[in-house]
Order: C-alpha cells, then structure tokens, then sequence
C-alpha cells in the first residue's frame, strides 16, 4: 500500500497561556494541507520495522509511524507486524507536520490492512496519544481545532490549489518543544480568531490571507533569527498575499498571487540567500491511500 502524506501550514495558531495537567497549552488553529509530502509504503511483515530515506538520526522506536502502529495494536489487541517504508519530502522540525503526517498516514493504513473504519473513536484516542497535530490529519480537509490543537471544531471548503512559497533556513530547525518553552517565559496574545473562521466560513480568500496570524511567531524569531530574516525578505517579494510561520518554524509560507510568483521566489531564495525553498499549492485533504 502507498500513502501520500501532506504537509500542513497553520494560516491561523493562536497558543493560550494556560497548559493542562500534562504541560499542554490550549491552543486554536486554523490549518490547510499543502502537496509537498512524505510517501509511505505499508506492508505486512513478521514484525514491525520502519525505515525511512534518507536514513534517520534517531531509533526507528522514535519514529512517530513506529509509534503509530504500536498504539494501534494497543487499542485493537493485535500485532502491527507492518514494514513501513517512509521517503521523505518533508523536512524536519520544519513546522510543516512532518512526523504528524506520517503518523496519521500509518493509522490510516493500518484501518485498511485491518478492515477498521477511520472514523471509530478508538481511532481519535491512538491519534492525540502521538502528538496535537495528529488528529487534523486524520480529517483532511482545512479546519479549525482548540484544545491542545487536536480537537475538531470545524471544516471549511478547501482552498485548493492556492501557491504557496515555503523557505525556511538551509540547516537547523526549531523543536517544537522549545519553541512552547519559550513562549513560557515571554508570552505574546492570540491574535483575533473571529475573523479569520468568519473568512474561512465565507470562502473570501482575501479576507483569510489579511487574517493570517502566529503567536509563536516572535519565539520562534529569537530561537533562530535566520527566520526573521526569512520573513522580511519575503515581505518584501513581489505578488505575495500574506506572509507568517509554519506552527513553530523553521519554515516561513508566502501566500502568492500565483503559481508562477511562488517558483520565483523559491529559486530567488535558493539562489540569492542559499535557504531551502519549495513552491507547493494548497490541497483538499490529509492522507491518502494512493495504492492498495
Ligand atoms: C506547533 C504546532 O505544530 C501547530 O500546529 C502544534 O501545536 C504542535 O503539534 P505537534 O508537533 O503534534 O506537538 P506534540 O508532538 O503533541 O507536542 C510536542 C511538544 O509541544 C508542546 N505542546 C504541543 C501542543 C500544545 N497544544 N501544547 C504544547 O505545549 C509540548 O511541550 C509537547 O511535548
Ligand atoms: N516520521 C518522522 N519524520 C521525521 N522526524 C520524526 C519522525 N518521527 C519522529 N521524528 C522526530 O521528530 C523530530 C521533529 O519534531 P518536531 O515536532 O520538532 O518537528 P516538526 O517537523 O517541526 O513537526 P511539527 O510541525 O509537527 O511540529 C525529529 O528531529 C525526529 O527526531
């Protein structure tokens, strides 16, 4: 089985001072899926493995498919002696939901081996248990979630096909759990949600792209100040709607007016400053088994 698993951008995050029992801050995002994605290949096996190319880093326990599929097995009493194959497109502590993706792809791929429907509410538990953004994954289409940031609260219309430019700095990320920490000791408020779902209801993408908002922008900022210089320059670009960070960086998105504009500013970016950057195009949905 082959599994696209898309990349995500937050057009809306908003992170409230306030944590649950488990250090978890209240969060509400507005997030769509973007084409660029890691492809997974899922088969049976005698036991599970995950491998990923190029190779990773860290122990394939830690990886968040591994993760996946053990909780899985967890929560219907079975072995999850699956080989994942993960290549991946998507880069890491990128703000681009690398791991999530992959996560959600592996639980989706796991129901089909195991004939479970997606929608069972066992399904919803094993996502939240691997990480906040997990669960918008599962759904798909752009929505806005609260609680932890994994919490369905509504869907819109997807604004498919919108360009988008992505740059981020050519090595070095910023982990997600720094970045929360961070925020801790130098708050920054919400900006206004109500507008921003008001135009995400309404479909009035020009309304959307002048609600475009980050509150752990300025954290991310101060962790790696490459991305203030990211955001800068691409304000400064020509035919661009709205410019802000990917959840909690490295990768900053440039909304553009067109699909030409936003390859423009990929190779300017590449060319002229040496930074990663990518040309990609909003999608209408999460994972997809695209074989099998
Ligand atoms: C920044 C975002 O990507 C925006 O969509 C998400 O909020 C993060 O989602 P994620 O990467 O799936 O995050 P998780 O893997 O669940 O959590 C990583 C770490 O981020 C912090 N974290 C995450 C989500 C949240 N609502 N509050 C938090 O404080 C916690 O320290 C947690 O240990
Ligand atoms: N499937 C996976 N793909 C990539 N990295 C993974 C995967 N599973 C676990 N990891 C680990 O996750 C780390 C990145 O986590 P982090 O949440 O900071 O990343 P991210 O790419 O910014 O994702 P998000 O946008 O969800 O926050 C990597 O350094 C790696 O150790």
């Amino acid at each position: 089985m082959l599994i696209t698993a898309p990349a995500k951008i937050n057009l809306y995050l908003g992170v409230h001072e306030q944590t649950d029992e488990e250090g978890y801050h209240g969060v509400d995002t507005v997030m769509t899926t973007l084409d660029i994605a890691d492809t997974l290949a899922i088969a049976p096996s005698d036991r599970l493995m995950v491998k990923t190319v190029p190779e990773a880093d860290f122990p394939q326990e830690s990886n968040s498919a591994y993760k996946a599929a053990v909780a899985m097995g967890e929560a219907f009493g079975r072995e999850p002696n699956f080989a994942i194959l993960i290549d991946k497109h998507i880069p890491i502590c990128a703000g681009l939901g690398g791991p999530s993706t992959d996560a959600a792809a592996t639980i989706m791929g796991i129901c089909r081996y195991w004939g479970v429907d997606p929608r069972d509410e066992r399904i919803d538990a094993v996502a939240r248990s691997i990480g906040a953004d997990v669960p918008f994954f599962l759904y798909g289409p752009p929505a806005h979630l609260d609680g932890r940031g994994d919490t369905m609260r509504e869907m819109f219309r997807p604004l498919t096909g919108t360009p988008v430019a992505l740059v981020k700095p050519m090595t070095g990320g910023v982990s997600t759990v720094e970045a929360y920490r961070r925020f801790d000791e130098s708050p920054v408020p919400a900006g206004e949600l109500e507008p921003m779902l008001d135009a995400m209801r309404a479909h009035d993408e020009d309304a959307v792209f002048s609600h475009v908002s980050n509150n752990l922008a300025p954290v991310a900022r101060e962790l790696c100040p490459e991305i203030g210089e990211i955001l800068d320059w691409l304000r400064e670009q020509p035919d661009v709607r709205a410019v802000n960070i990917c959840g909690s960086g490295a990768t900053v998105f440039a909304v553009c007016k067109t699909q030409m504009a936003a390859e423009k500013i990929g190779i300017a970016a590449m060319k002229e400053h040496g930074w990663w950057a990518q040309a990609a195009k909003m999608e209408k949905s999460g994972p997809f088994i695209a074989v099998g």
